[in-house]
């Protein structure tokens, strides 16, 4: 790590979140962005020491401003690095053949059931080499970091069996230590129940309360627990079990919940204290409300719905009975092979009703929240990790209004440039 500070200086908008560490922001609050013009940041040994004007950060570092390494950010807008509280990033192959067969009118569920879709990727994920996974997520991670992302959750739910899930795992925290961006890991072992399991899926559950996650849990390679709660897939009981016995391991529960039919996935999450509960475009009122009851992060995925050709969850509805909203990539070889938050803050204003404002937000603090990460990451204040986006736009709106372009110029991580487009 470089001993000497880092200082920014002159952002045309600073975005800092200011206030926002200890839970995520719910209705208003989500607007508050608490913005400085001008705005400068003291940054070292990789944490944010001071946020001010210019003129205060000068002003205070006045004897000491000759140590430093200065970005100019003059006519830039900075915000927290972007966080993607949702991924499958470690996996092998790809599935655009099924893009096409979707796009001539078969669906998601029916490819699934024929034995495609995250069977397909299971397939390809088993027979891969911990070397060639390690290498097809490298690039993909390079890829967010490219589109401004400092943080991501990856779940594993690709491998179905105790073998294949631990190598999905150790290749996640292996990319956590060598790769710039933060990987936070999640098992998911219940992602699908495997072909051979089809008659008797209980039998399934069983081996994923039993084998997989008390392993899983030994080994210290995840800090959540997921479930594909869906008709067809895991019922809500079945999911309850998964999410409970991953519970008393220490694993925290996250669930996809309602993406294709409604099925009480939102309810189940309120009810066991899910961390965040994922997808949601078929929640119910009632689930809705829960979940601003209970405080659980709603993680939205307008990505998924514009690639499932769906209508997309309710954004705004949910912002306005006081959820807490966080936005993500859903990054998977199905569903949204996608893997730029800017494109889905994007969608979260074209599709989603949410505001500029709103979209950062979630793409920040509150999806620092759903991967207890809020006191860490997600706003620009004193004592936190150093991850910064500069952006080549001058103001916030900017970045949705010119939409589909990647604006990221340069990314600090942990107080360090780890990608510029200076010389572009
Ligand atoms: N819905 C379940 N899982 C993923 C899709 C996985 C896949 O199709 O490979 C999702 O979140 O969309
Ligand atoms: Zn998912």
């Amino acid at each position: 790590m470089n001993r000497r500070p880092l200082l920014i200086r002159h952002a045309s908008q600073l975005v800092t979140l200011k206030g926002s560490s200890d839970a995520p922001l719910t209705g208003k609050a989500m607007e508050a962005l608490h913005i400085i013009e001008d705005g400068s940041v003291w940054i070292e040994e990789g944490i944010i020491q001071s946020v001010g004007t210019d003129r205060e950060i000068a002003e205070k570092y006045g004897s000491r401003l000759e140590e430093a390494r200065v970005i100019d950010a003059t006519g830039r807008l900075v915000t927290p690095g972007l966080v993607d509280p949702h991924t499958h990033l470690v996996y092998a192959g790809s599935r655009e053949n099924e893009f096409e067969m979707r796009l001539k009118g078969a669906t998601y569920m029916e490819i699934m059931n024929a034995g495609g879709g995250i069977h397909a990727t299971t397939a390809a994920t088993q027979k891969a080499t911990h070397e060639q996974l390690y290498e097809e997520s490298r690039k993909r991670l390079d890829l967010f970091l490219r589109h401004g992302v400092t943080t991501v959750e990856a779940k594993s739910g690709y491998g179905l069996t105790l073998e294949h899930e631990l190598k999905q795992l150790e290749v996640a925290r292996e990319l956590n230590r060598n790769h710039p961006v933060d990987v936070v890991s999640t098992f998911m072992g219940a992602h699908a129940v495997p072909v051979a399991y089809r008659e008797r899926p209980d039998d399934f559950v069983e081996r994923v309360i039993r084998e997989m996650i008390p392993e899983v849990a030994r080994r210290k390679l995840a800090e959540f627990n997921d479930v594909f709660c869906e008709k067809g897939v895991f019922t809500p009981e079945q999911s309850r079990r998964i999410l409970e016995a991953g519970k008393e391991w220490g694993l925290l529960p996250k669930i996809h919940a309602d993406e294709i039919e409604p099925y009480g996935g939102a309810e189940l999450a309120a009810e066991v204290g899910a961390v965040s509960a994922d997808h949601l475009l078929k929640a119910s009122e009632r689930g809705i409300r829960a979940l601003a009851e209970k405080g659980v992060v709603a993680v939205l995925l307008p990505g998924t719905a514009f690639f499932l050709m769906a209508e997309s969850a309710d954004g705004r509805r949910m912002i306005d009975a006081g959820v807490p909203v966080a936005l993500s990539t859903d990054c998977n070889p199905g569903s949204s092979p996608t893997v730029s938050m800017p494109l889905i803050m994007n969608l979260g204003c074209l599709k989603m009703g949410m505001t500029p404002a709103e979209v950062l937000t979630a793409a920040t603090i509150n999806a620092a929240h759903a991967i207890r990460r809020g006191r860490e990451i997600g706003s620009i204040e004193e004592g936190k990790k150093a991850d910064l986006v500069l952006f080549d736009v001058p103001n916030y709106m900017s970045l949705q209004y010119a939409f589909g372009v990647n604006h990221v110029h340069t990314v600090i991580k942990g107080g360090e440039v780890v990608l510029s487009n200076e010389n572009r």
